[in-house]
């Protein structure tokens, strides 16, 4: 039997020997997402003894994070903005700076306005999106079955009824719908970078969330290029990419004749994160499909 300290420690060790970074907040949301704490109430019941089959619930988890199966999945859910969304190994774990995009979409779309969510995976931007702007029309697609059951299963229990899931390679499925505004957090890692990236996201995360051909630049340009007949005259979109891919987006959207006020946007630690642009009026108005 031990008490919360010990336990808590125990994590912290283990974590920190399996090289994971952030050891001490990982431990602490472990114990405390079980036992039903927040973290000033597991900080008061530090000395208090853990009952006996919760330590054995921490313990096995504990075990399999220091694995490096990441702590979202092992959870079952993931925190986004002011919503908790249930993930799986099926769909990538909703990013902090992803926050940034649904802030800026939440400030942007009009009053009853229509959002596209290209490449939803759990439902994160759409959901949170229909969260804080119940007047939008919401719909959001993805090329995977497992991750659109996900975001679907996500949908009903937040009640967000507002938001149509559509299985769909990028616009194909949409036809010629336009929307105000359109958000893409497309795969954009390159095979270099995957081969590179920490055990939680390369083992465990589903590849074709992350990684994309041409030098993960091929679906952000196919939705650039696509993209302006699915938008309402003046209507916007935003792409999240990595800093280095920000000047060839750019270019690319310039290029195409069909966009206006190409902007870089950054991200709470000031990286060059985001893309947006404007559809300008004498952009074609004819969506394929
Ligand atoms: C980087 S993840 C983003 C997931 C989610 N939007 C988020 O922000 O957490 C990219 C998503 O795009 C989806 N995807 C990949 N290729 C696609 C395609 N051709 N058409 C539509 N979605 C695609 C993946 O299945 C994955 O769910």
């Amino acid at each position: 039997m031990s008490r919360y300290f010990e336990l808590r420690r125990e994590l912290l060790d283990k974590f920190t020997s399996a090289g994971i970074e952030s050891a001490g907040v990982e431990a602490d949301i472990l114990i405390s997402e079980l036992a039903g704490f927040n973290r000033a109430e597991l900080f008061l019941q530090s000395d208090a003894t853990v009952p006996a089959d919760l330590e054995k619930r921490i313990r096995a988890l504990g075990q399999r994070r220091a694995g490096r199966e990441p702590l979202q999945y092992l959870l079952g859910y993931a925190y986004f903005m002011n919503i908790r969304l249930d993930v799986s190994p099926e769909v990538l774990i909703p990013r902090p700076e992803t926050e940034c995009l649904v802030e800026w979409a939440v400030d942007t779309l009009p009053q009853g306005g229509s959002l596209l969510d290209l490449g939803t995976g759990s439902g994160a931007i759409a959901l949170a999106v229909a969260d804080e702007r119940p007047d939008a029309v919401i719909t959001a697609v993805d090329v995977s079955t497992p991750a659109l059951s996900i975001a679907l299963h996500n949908a009903e229990r937040l009640r967000l009824t507002q938001v149509r899931f559509l299985e769909s390679d990028l616009f194909d499925a949409v036809g010629g719908e336009k929307f105000d505004l359109i958000a893409a957090n497309l795969p954009y890692v390159t095979d270099e970078e995957y081969a590179a990236l920490e055990p939680e996201v390369r083992v465990h995360e589903p590849r074709l969330a992350l990684t994309a051909p041409d030098a993960g630049f091929a679906l952000i340009r196919r939705a650039a290029e696509e993209a302006a007949p699915h938008l309402n005259p003046g209507g916007r979109i935003i792409f999240e990419l990595a800093p280095a891919q920000v000047p060839r987006l750019a270019g690319l959207l310039a290029a195409t004749g069909s966009f206006r006020e190409v902007a870089a946007m950054q991200d709470y630690t000031h990286r060059e994160r985001f893309i947006t642009a404007c559809r300008s009026e004498e952009a074609g108005t004819e969506a394929a499909g």
